[in-house]
């Protein structure tokens, strides 16, 4: 493999040929977090040819800075992994970026790489064989084998990253929005992996970039949970066919909190006293006034939702304390995964994608988990024609009782903190369905119209 690395911040002419041509294809990805905003160009943080471009394939991996109208700073730095071809073959259509027209690409064809195998195995090996290529570093759990004759097929959903399985054995998943400094998606299961929870998928593999400054984390290799359907698919079918998910529900309680247990175990714990929970309030309200400029369905609520935080307030004036660890901080039923064997993992540490890489490795209430959960069954619930509250309140009673069961706390028992994280919750949601699925944001609003009701009843 030939390596190239630029320092920072030299455009180079590789990145000015294919600058056009990713303009109009990267706002359409999933994936890309600035939505909305026209992109304006990019400055190269590291290129790595990982495949000369002279051969049938040729494979470039590219951290470039995006730049966007209106957006100030450095920009938002994103992973690429680009392939070179002659001509696309008809199965490669999806994948098409572009025809490069000038530059050392020039008369070729560049495409987005992991839906090709070939390029997506390249991977596979690098981290099998703990390869460094330019300021790309493979590393691995030398106890965990990794076989070469794996077929590689990229998944589909849709997500905040990508993901590539690795036949049915492993699934890679390449983050695209990259900041330096420690991930949460590869240092929670690693810290889970040392305290044997089987909650979790133990990372296998992973890789990270060195640029001079703290590395980026750009993937963790992990084993597949085979067979398996995530928690929001199985809520889905049994809303569908009008069956209880109370049992799942329940298991589900119990598995957050092995994992929270595991979690204080493995990593510190903190005391948050008065002057921490009102900041905590303050952030919710900063949050929320936030989300009231970018989401105008959100205004006529927002007194009745200021009430939660309000409570809050209350709660820490009085001299409330609370203990505050590492937490999973986007759970919902689709970073539940049950296997074959009706197992249930949790996956996906990363955080809330759009906050801070700091604030989503501070220590907080688990109580906030549990807030995301609740949210989930009552977005199931309300996400079918017609809404099944009941359905949900059942869920979230028997999610709560079997978190109590493991841990010996019942979330209800802290009301008023529980409601202001759902609240919290619902106003992130209102945005993110804002920004990336627009037809969803009555599925938010709803809640948010209960939750800002005085009298709202959707209590566990
Ligand atoms: N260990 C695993 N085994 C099987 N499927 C997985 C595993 N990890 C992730 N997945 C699948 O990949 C999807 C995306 O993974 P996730 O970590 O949530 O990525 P993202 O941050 O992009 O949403 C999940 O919804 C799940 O379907
Ligand atoms: O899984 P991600 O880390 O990408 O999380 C983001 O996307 C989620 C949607 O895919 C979003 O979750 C919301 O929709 C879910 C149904 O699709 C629902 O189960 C969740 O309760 C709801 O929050 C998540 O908020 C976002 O961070």
């Amino acid at each position: 493999m030939a390596e190239t690395v630029t320092p920072y911040g030299r455009n180079t002419p590789l990145i000015a040929s294919l600058d056009p041509l990713l303009r109009t294809w990267l706002p359409r990805q999933r994936w890309f977090a600035g939505k909305g905003r026209p992109v304006t160009g990019f400055t190269p943080v590291a290129v790595t040819e990982l495949l000369p471009p002279d051969g049938r394939l040729g494979l470039y991996h590219l951290l470039l800075r995006v730049h966007q109208t209106g957006v100030p700073g450095p920009g938002d730095c994103y992973q690429f992994l680009i392939g070179v071809r002659e001509a696309l073959p008809p199965r490669l259509a999806p994948a098409l970026i572009g025809h490069v027209t000038q530059g050392p690409l020039a008369g070729r064809t560049v495409y987005e790489a992991l839906y090709d195998p070939r390029p997506a195995e390249v991977l596979l090996e690098a981290l099998r064989t703990q390869a460094r290529i330019g300021g790309l570093r493979f590393e691995r759990d030398p106890r965990q084998e990794i076989r070469t004759d794996l077929v590689a097929r990229l998944m589909t959903a849709e997500q905040s990253n990508s993901s590539v399985v690795y036949g049915d054995t492993f699934i890679l998943k390449l983050l695209r929005r990259v900041v330096t400094g420690v991930n949460p998606d590869l240092e929670l299961p690693l810290a889970l992996a040392r305290e044997g929870c089987p909650r979790v998928p133990a990372p296998t593999a992973w890789a990270y970039a060195e640029t001079g400054r703290e590395p980026y984390v750009l993937a963790v290799l992990q084993p597949y949970v085979r067979g398996g359907a995530d928690g929001w698919e199985l809520a889905l079918r049994e809303l569908a066919k009008g069956e209880d998910f109370a049992a799942e529900a329940r298991e589900l309680g119990r598995a957050t909190a092995e994992v929270h247990t595991a979690l204080a175990r493995a990593l510190p714990t903190v005391t948050l006293g008065h002057v921490q929970l009102q900041g905590l309030a303050d952030g919710m309200i900063e949050r929320l006034e936030a989300a009231v400029q970018a989401v105008p369905g959100l205004r006529p609520y927002a007194t009745g939702l200021r009430q939660a935080y309000a409570a809050l307030h209350r709660l820490a004036a009085e001299g409330d304390t609370r203990t505050a660890q590492r937490i999973h901080g986007d759970l919902h039923l689709g970073q539940c995964l049950r296997s074959a064997d009706g197992q249930w993992s949790l996956i996906d540490f990363e955080g809330e994608p759009a906050r801070p890489l700091a604030e989503r490795r501070l220590p907080q209430p688990p109580v906030r988990d549990i807030a995301g959960m609740l949210r989930s069954f009552d977005y199931a619930a309300h996400s079918v024609t017609p809404p099944a509250p009941d359905w949900a309140r059942g869920c979230r009673a028997a999610y709560c009782a079997g978190y109590a069961e493991v841990s010996g706390h019942d979330p209800r028992a802290d009301a008023e903190l529980l409601r202001a994280y759902e609240t919290d919750k619902a106003v992130y949601e209102a945005v993110y369905e804002a920004r990336h699925r627009p037809d969803w944001l009555p599925v938010p609003l709803s809640a948010i119209a209960r939750l800002a009701a005085p009298d709202q009843e959707a209590r566990p």
